[in-house]
């Protein structure tokens, strides 16, 4: 019989809860936008205590819309932008200031200051990231030291710190009334104070970031309850929190060595399942944790991290206003036949895998007076699909399996355009499932796993289902002239900002 779950899926850009039958079928979702606040640039900021206002909203609003009250839900999980920083008054639930969010570059001068001092291997070895700006520890350190007297509360536990999911789960769960203050260890894998291989917070790093482990949240498996909810969602259990990208493989089912998925999102990550020990990658990819589901052994990923993918479509609509809605790109795309030579490398918070070039900066190369925007708009779908590739190439070599079809979902999987070119360009099948949602949905399997609601991982891969499958027509000597001159203008993005 069919129960009933919940997830909340906290993104880069808008908050919405869905309400979802245990076979996988929503029965209904409700979504909110919040504001990006950049102050300089390179530096991406959230409002976090909007974002709780945002999650509760939509969590009322989907429970009305399915007409259910939270005691109707089997349990309820939780997943989340990763890496996005939160530093908060313990008494009061006032953030203490900004979220800096994943993409946000300021802390490029200690990336390069801790690099100076030879610690990049160590750090590595122990977390699987390597030294950017795109984790938690350097960013909150930021907050350290721009804040007055905030490690000093934090060494004292007044200060919390947390990823979103942690500043949901304390929320959820009652605030500063109570509020539990955990992490899952798929968020904590991505604060870079994680050893990955013990899932515990690693002293060292946390000497050599400057952290006081007061302000730590504790680490919890992606799949067990959690606490009660409170507020809008009480009496329904809190019983799975994962990384949104780590959810997505879930909702996925990539649950077999060698299965991947590729989420186009605001950035764009493909991650594959590489069983139960974490390997360290040599191609410039991360080594994070896939999930951990209760008690049973963690299992591990390889991780390509883009920054820009779908944030590239935003910015078309919002800085540059030729199109409307994020959708319209496809049929502005559509307005020509080809991209007319023109490429768009979106580096805007410098390049993430598998270069980590922290001192790209974006162009668009190859204009000339026959160039128009429908020619900016396909290069700017084409960009995630040449990165894309680019990671793959790299995640083949490194694990040493070749990928018989890529599994896509998020928003920008939306765009057929894209994912022809997709298939054409890595010269695989792409296979799209019947909804793009998979991200709240891999959350509320790990919820409905904890209690009970799933017997297995065989449960869940019973509910995946295909839609539509885009297979490679592109001939090998347009690939290889696509690509080479891709490479030629990535190249000249490199060493803009210094
Ligand atoms: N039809 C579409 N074509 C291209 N891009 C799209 C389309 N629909 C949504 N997007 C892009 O996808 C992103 C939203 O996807 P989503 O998976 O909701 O992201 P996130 O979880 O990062 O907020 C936005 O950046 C948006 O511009
Ligand atoms: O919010 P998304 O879907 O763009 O995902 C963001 C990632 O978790 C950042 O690591």
């Amino acid at each position: 019989m069919s129960e009933l779950l919940g997830a909340l899926d906290q993104g880069t850009t808008s908050t919405r809860f869905i309400v979802m039958h245990s076979h996988g079928g929503i029965v209904a979702k409700a979504q909110r936008e919040h504001r990006q606040i950049y102050p300089r640039p390179g530096w991406v900021e959230h409002d976090a205590a909007e974002i709780w206002r945002n999650a509760q909203a939509v969590i009322e609003a989907t429970l009305a819309e399915a007409k259910v009250s939270a005691r109707d839900l089997s349990a309820v999980g939780v997943t989340n932008q990763r890496e996005t920083t939160v530093l908060w008054d313990a008494a009061t639930g006032a953030p203490l200031h900004n979220a800096i969010v994943w993409m946000d570059t300021r802390t490029q001068a200690a990336v390069d200051r801790i690099a100076a001092q030879g610690l990049g291997d160590l750090v590595r070895a122990k977390t699987g990231l390597p030294l950017a700006t795109y984790f938690s520890a350097l960013k909150l350190g930021w907050l350290f030291d721009e804040i007055p007297g905030a490690r000093e509360r934090a060494a004292q536990g007044a200060a919390l710190f947390g990823t979103i999911d942690s500043w949901i789960i304390w929320n959820l769960t009652g605030g500063p009334s109570g509020g539990r203050h955990l992490i899952d260890a798929t968020n904590a894998s991505r604060t870079q104070l994680m050893t990955l291989e013990t899932l515990q917070w690693d002293q060292e790093l946390l000497r050599i970031f400057d952290i006081p482990a007061a302000c730590l949240p504790k680490i919890c498996s992606s799949s067990e309850v959690y606490g009660e909810c409170v507020g809008a969602l009480a009496g329904a259990p809190l019983a799975g929190a994962l990384g949104d990208q780590h959810a997505a493989l879930l909702g996925q089912a990539c649950v077999n060595v060698g299965d991947a998925k590729n989420t186009y999102g605001t950035g764009c990550f493909l991650l594959m399942n590489v069983g139960e020990s974490p390997r360290i990658s040599t191609k410039g990819l991360l080594t994070t944790l896939a999930y951990q589901l209760g008690d049973a052994k963690p299992c591990y990923a390889l991780e390509g991290s883009i920054a820009i993918a779908g944030a590239l479509v935003q910015w078309l609509r919002d800085n540059l206003g030729i199109i409307k809605e994020s959708r319209e790109i496809e049929a502005l795309a559509r307005s020509v036949p080809d991209n007319g030579d023109v490429y768009f490398v979106p580096a805007f918070s410098g390049l993430f895998a598998p270069r980590w070039r922290g001192d790209a900066r974006g162009i668009i190369a190859g204009l000339t007076r026959f160039s128009n925007k429908g020619h900016i708009a396909r290069a700017a779908l084409e960009a995630a699909a040449f990165q894309t590739r680019e990671v793959l190439a790299a995640m083949i070599a490194d694990a040493g399996v070749e990928i018989s079809a890529l599994k896509v979902d998020g928003g920008m999987a939306g765009s057929d355009l894209l994912m022809q070119f997709q298939a054409d360009l890595i010269d695989a099948p792409v296979v799209r499932p019947s909804q793009l949602e998979l991200t709240a949905v891999g959350a509320a399997y790990a919820a409905g796993l904890a209690v009970g609601v799933y017997k297995s991982l065989d449960d869940i891969a019973a509910h995946t289902r295909e839609s539509r499958r885009f297979t490679p027509h592109m001939t090998p000597q347009e690939r290889a002239r696509l690509i080479a001159s891709w490479e030629k203008a990535v190249e000249r993005s490199l060493g803009w900002a210094i």
